[in-house]
């Protein structure tokens, strides 16, 4: 990106390519001597298998400033567990695999259960809320940044980039959160960003006229990345939601836990391809068809709890405007995609964007039908109130399950 332009809310931070990797690392390592970095990676059993991870450890293993990597694995039997372990052991550094679907979890699942605690549905939210359990419980970090385990660009300065802002002490930021252009395969991705989220804060705005919580999350170039980094002071009070929100409702505790001034967004590469999920129009379920819905309600919600009334008259009005907005967007952004030789096919977008609109009114409907609904899962603070033993149990557990199992081939 060839521009330093700042928008006045939130500190951007660029990569105008005058400084070496090299040299950024040797200063993260330099950091590192007094406040430890962690790197948490949620991953599903077949993302080992997949075309991206055997990269992404390769990468990893080149970085000498991580003082421990959790790896929280989903979907995987114990076989599988076992030979997650010789997968991972190529890292090289400090590392542990944690097995969520073990005997020891799910008991440790059922504890929680006991108190009314844990996450109501399993996936990535879930799966990242155990591993800050995890790492609260080693007392031994400052500083953590999370990435998926399906980029198939990935670079090891990603996450130096990442997590530069908040791992120097003299800069002031809690959360760092990454942004590029999602280009891969010649084509323009980002359909859910691109398609829905932007138009969507336009039209809120129109709707329901300027909110400040709208113009802090109009800042972030790509709200929907998957690579953010904190300090970890803040871990225990983060409210993880275990839907598609995720990415969202990290940015919206941001906002409501530290302000606009510790929050910062970096480039951290020049293009981003990942796996790419199908848009799943017949399966309210799945997919972008889910996605979406998803990212609306957290949106409104957040917007109910600042203050906003919603009634059936201000959907309606959304939808519209949104309709209308997303389709001149559409129009440049094939523009965008023409002027530098990539592909968007436009039927589809519009028929996603179609798809969005309904959703729209669907997570409006959902969200004035059940108000209270919450897909956040209590934040480790909460459960540490409720039974301070459930921490290091969650900590023996993970320790035990890496005892009782020995690696296997992968
Ligand atoms: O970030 C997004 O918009 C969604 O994750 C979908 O991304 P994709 O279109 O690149 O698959």
């Amino acid at each position: 990106m060839a521009d330093f332009h700042q928008n006045g809310n939130i500190a951007q931070f660029h990569n105008l390519r005058t400084r070496s990797v090299e040299e950024m690392n040797y200063e993260l390592e330099t950091f590192a001597q007094n406040r430890k970095i962690c790197l948490i990676l949620p991953s599903l059993f077949s993302e080992l298998e997949g075309p991206a991870l055997a990269n992404i450890i390769e990468e990893l293993s080149k970085l000498r400033y991580l003082h421990r990597i959790i790896i929280g694995l989903d979907r995987a039997d114990e076989t599988q567990y076992r030979r997650a372990r010789s997968f991972f052991e190529k890292l090289g550094q400090n590392h542990v695999v944690i097995w969520n679907d073990s005997p020891r979890m799910k008991a440790f699942d059922e504890r929680l259960a006991e108190h009314g605690l844990g996450p109501q549905e399993l996936g990535k939210g879930k799966n990242v809320w155990t591993s800050m359990g995890y790492m609260i419980a080693c007392a031994d970090t400052a500083v953590m940044a999370l990435h998926d385990c399906d980029i198939l660009t990935y670079k090891s300065d990603m996450l130096s980039r990442l997590l530069y802002p908040v791992a120097n002490p003299s800069f002031p930021y809690q959360l760092s959160k990454g942004f590029y252009a999602r280009v891969g395969n010649g084509k323009l991705n980002g359909r859910v960003s691109r398609l829905l989220v932007s138009p969507l804060l336009i039209s809120l705005k129109r709707v329901i006229g300027d909110r400040d919580y709208l113009d802090y999350l109009r800042s972030f170039r790509y709200p929907l990345s998957g690579e953010f980094a904190l300090r970890t002071s803040v871990l225990p009070d983060l409210r993880i939601p275990s839907d598609w929100g995720l990415e969202v409702g990290v940015l919206s505790e941001a906002w409501r836990n530290f302000g606009p001034n510790a929050v910062c967004q970096v480039e951290i590469a020049d293009d981003y391809d990942h796996k790419h999920q199908t848009v799943s129009p017949e399966d309210a379920d799945a997919g972008l068809n889910r996605m979406s819905t998803d990212i609306c309600k957290s949106i409104f919600r957040k917007l109910a709890a600042d203050g906003t009334v919603f009634s059936p008259n201000v959907f309606r009005s959304l939808k519209a405007t949104y309709y209308r907005r997303a389709l001149d967007m559409v129009e440049v952004y094939a523009h965008d995609a023409k002027m530098n030789g990539l592909e968007l096919d436009r039927h589809e977008e519009e028929r996603t964007i179609e798809l969005f609109a309904e959703n729209i009114m669907r997570a409006g409907e959902i969200f004035l039908e059940n108000p209270n609904e919450t897909p956040f899962i209590p934040n480790w603070n909460r459960v540490n109130a409720a039974d301070p033993a459930l921490l290091t149990e969650l900590l023996t557990a993970v320790r035990a399950d890496q005892d009782e199992y020995s690696p296997l081939p992968f």
